[in-house]
Parts: C-alpha cells; sequence; structure tokens
C-alpha cells in the first residue's frame, strides 16, 4: 500500500469502525492518543454531534493529542486532573490510539512520534484500549517492519542507556534526532529524548522451547523479558512495548486495568476493507 491517498484512507475507514464499535453513548471518560491516525478518530467523534459527544471528557496523550482535542470542540481533561471516585482517580471507558507495529497477539511498538510516555499511562488507565493502524502495521513478531524499540530517557543518562543496550545486543541504538523540523535531539513532551534501539524480531511465549525460555538466545529476545530488562536500565523513563501486564504493582487492580495491551486492533486495509483483530 504505497499509495499516500490509500493510506489516510484506510486510517480513517478504520478510525470510523473503532469509534462506531467502541465509543458507547453513555461512556464519560475517553482517552485519545496521538498521531497521524488518531486525527481520524478524533474526526469521527465530531461525526457523531454534539448530542452524542456532549457529556464526554477527553483525556490526551501529550500536546498534539491536546491541540486535537481543544480544535475539536471537545471538552478536554489533563490525565492528572481527573475526579477522584473512592480513592482512585476515575478509569477512562476506553482509549483510541494508532501503532507502529502490532503482532499477532495484540502486542504493540508506539512511540514512533515520540508521544509513548503518556499514551502507556493513558492506555492503563481505561478500561478499553483499541489501536487503530493501517495494513502496514500488521506484523507476525515486533520489530518485523518497525525495527527498533523506541526508549524515552532521561537526557543525563542518555550516554550509560546506549552502552547498556549494546551489550543487551542493540549495537546500532541511537539517539533519535529532531531534524529536519528542530536541530538536535528530539525532545519529548516530557522534556526527555528518546532512543531507537534495533532488536531482532521479539519471541512470543509460544515460540519458546524449555531450553531457551527465560533467556535472551543469542541475542534474540523473548517480549517480555526484554521489556523487563529494558526497564531495569537506570535512566529509562519508559519504552515503547506495550506488552503484557503490570506485574505485582497492578495486582490490586481491576484485570482491565492491567494490561497495557489493546483488547482490539482495527487495520484499514489497502481494499477499503477493515481488518479487526481482537485479543484471544
Ligand atoms: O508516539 C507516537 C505514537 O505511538 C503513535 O500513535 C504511533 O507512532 C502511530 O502513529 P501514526 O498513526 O501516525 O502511524
Amino acid at each position: 500500500m504505497a499509495d499516500a491517498t490509500l493510506i489516510e484512507a484506510a486510517k480513517k475507514l478504520a478510525a470510523a469502525r473503532a469509534v462506531d464499535e467502541h465509543l458507547l453513548p453513555k461512556y464519560k471518560y475517553i482517552g485519545i492518543g496521538s498521531g497521524s491516525t488518531v486525527v481520524y478518530v478524533v474526526e469521527a467523534i465530531v461525526g457523531k454531534g454534539p448530542e452524542f459527544y456532549g457529556q464526554m471528557t477527553f483525556i490526551p496523550t501529550g500536546s498534539q493529542s491536546k491541540g486535537l482535542i481543544r480544535k475539536a470542540g471537545l471538552t478536554l481533561c489533563n490525565l492528572d486532573e481527573r475526579p477522584i471516585l473512592d480513592g482512585l482517580p476515575v478509569a477512562l471507558d476506553v482509549a483510541f490510539d494508532g501503532a507502529d507495529e502490532v503482532d499477532e497477539e495484540l502486542n504493540l511498538i508506539k512511540g514512533g512520534g515520540a508521544c509513548l510516555l503518556q499514551e502507556k499511562l493513558v492506555a492503563v488507565a481505561a478500561r478499553k484500549f483499541i489501536a487503530v493502524a493501517d495494513s502496514r502495521k500488521q506484523s507476525t513478531r515486533l520489530c518485523t517492519k518497525w525495527k527498533t524499540i523506541p526508549i524515552e530517557v532521561v537526557p543525563l543518562a542518555a550516554p550509560d542507556v546506549l552502552s547498556r543496550l549494546r551489550t543487551m545486543g542493540s549495537a546500532n541504538a541511537t539517539i533519535r534526532s529532531g531534524l529536519p523540523n528542530k536541530a538536535g535531539e528530539c525532545v519529548t513532551d516530557n522534556g526527555m529524548w528518546i532512543i531507537d534501539a534495533p532488536f531482532p524480531p521479539l519471541l512470543l511465549s509460544k515460540d519458546l522451547t524449555a531450553e531457551t525460555e527465560g533467556k535472551g538466545m543469542n541475542g534474540v529476545w523473548h517480549i517480555d523479558l526484554l521489556a523487563q530488562e529494558l526497564l531495569r536500565v537506570p535512566g529509562v523513563v519508559e519504552i515503547g512495548l506495550f506488552h503484557e501486564s503490570n506485574g505485582q504493582q497492578a495486582a490490586s487492580l481491576p484485570k482491565e486495568l492491567q494490561t497495557q495491551k489493546p483488547i482490539a486492533a482495527y487495520f484499514g486495509m489497502p481494499n477499503g476493507e477493515v481488518q479487526v483483530q481482537l485479543a484471544a
């Protein structure tokens, strides 16, 4: 699908279908992701009319997302400003976001647009997380088509994080440049930098044998193990792998708030169809 017009049409169709199927009139708090596909999500919401979305509040995942919400005339509320109910910030009913790559188990790579930290915060705050993309993002294993993992780092720590990444098998990890629009490094909405770390395609649990379980195999990593190791590197703020649960920290939360993975991914296809990939 090389034609830019076809790609945009595919994103638009996928967004419209995702909104139709997952934005219920009774919902109150809606997460809005970042990137070019989410523009069509907002467009689809606005198309439903103020009588549909008038009572809804929209939570952004960064400054682009905030701008989209404001420009569309939707009610904006920052993630940390939502009401507290029974001592907890109210859960979002649904969050919609784009993705750079989606594997066959609905694990995602995100952060191509440097928004991964706030996107992950919003995804885990939502009862339902829905990914919307075009068919170029469909993959069997992460790092097959989108070959690098975006990692948000504290600028001061960047040289040491790069050196740790080399020992983990990502010899060509680089700090993302702000060019062509900004000289120097790409600075995130949180004042951090992004390192793009190439890894060979990431394994799923079903790829593991008794021998390989729990280990990196010649630089080939299982997604959960790699995520865990990356998050242990001092100076790493967040990673663009959206995968299983948040672990022990989330054990007391309802199940749907424990996962970073979407429950469904909507892909716009070149033939004008929308393919829906659901969680198993
Ligand atoms: O940081 C950016 C986000 O993760 C985006 O959602 C992702 O890059 C997909 O963007 P797009 O919809 O433009 O392909």
